[in-house]
């Protein structure tokens, strides 16, 4: 089950589980050390969701969009086909312009890598650095307490309707 404060490893932190495919893995077998920023992606993306927040609403709504800023990962186990991963993601700080995630790759307990991702927000016309939405901001701050999206078709839009900018209450 993909949930918030799952995980007996990260217990302040939002899980997604993902499954680990032979398209992820390299010829010794193990998981592609640039496939964990995928796995990241995707764990943010549903955080995000978990808060509330669109990109894609958010990008319409308010003409800014995230982008990665930069990473700053380790590698500390394998990860083989067939496993089951626990991605943990929390913030570490949100600045006017930039959030800093803490993310860790998790396999039965046992950290398998993990590290900051900074993502900015920018204007998508000009690419130049733009604060944060406020309503967006706020959520952020409140941070994913929406309930995990365990409802979501797997490969579809969300069963509960269309997500806003930002939670509205
Ligand atoms: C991202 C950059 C435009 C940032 O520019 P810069 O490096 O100059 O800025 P800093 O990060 O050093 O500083 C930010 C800092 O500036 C302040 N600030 C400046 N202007 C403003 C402003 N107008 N409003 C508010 N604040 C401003 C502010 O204080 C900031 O400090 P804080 O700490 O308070 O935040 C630039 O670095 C850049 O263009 N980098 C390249 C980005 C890139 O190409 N990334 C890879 C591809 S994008 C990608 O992979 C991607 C990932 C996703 O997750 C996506 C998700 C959804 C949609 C698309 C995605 C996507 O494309």
């Amino acid at each position: 089950m993909n949930s918030i404060a799952q995980s007996a490893a990260r217990p302040d932190a939002f899980v997604w589980r993902i499954r680990v495919y032979f398209e992820d893995t390299d010829m010794g077998g193990i998981v592609f050390y640039a496939n964990y920023l995928k796995y990241f992606e995707r764990a943010r993306t549903e955080w995000l969701r978990a808060c509330g927040v669109s990109q894609r609403a958010l990008t319409e709504a308010s003409g800014t969009m995230f982008v990665v800023r930069g990473t700053a990962l380790d590698y500390h186990a394998p990860a083989r086909l067939d496993d089951w991963l626990e991605i943990t993601t929390r913030v570490g700080r949100i600045g006017r312009a930039s959030v800093d995630f803490e993310q860790q790759a998790w396999c039965e307990g046992k950290l398998l890598a993990g590290g900051t991702i900074r993502v900015g927000c920018v204007d998508r016309t000009t690419m130049k650095p733009a604060a944060i939405p406020s309503d967006t901001f706020a959520a952020l701050n409140v941070g994913p307490s929406m309930g995990p999206p365990d409802d979501d078709p797997p490969d579809g839009e969300p069963s509960r309707g269309p997500l806003v900018a930002a939670r509205q209450d």
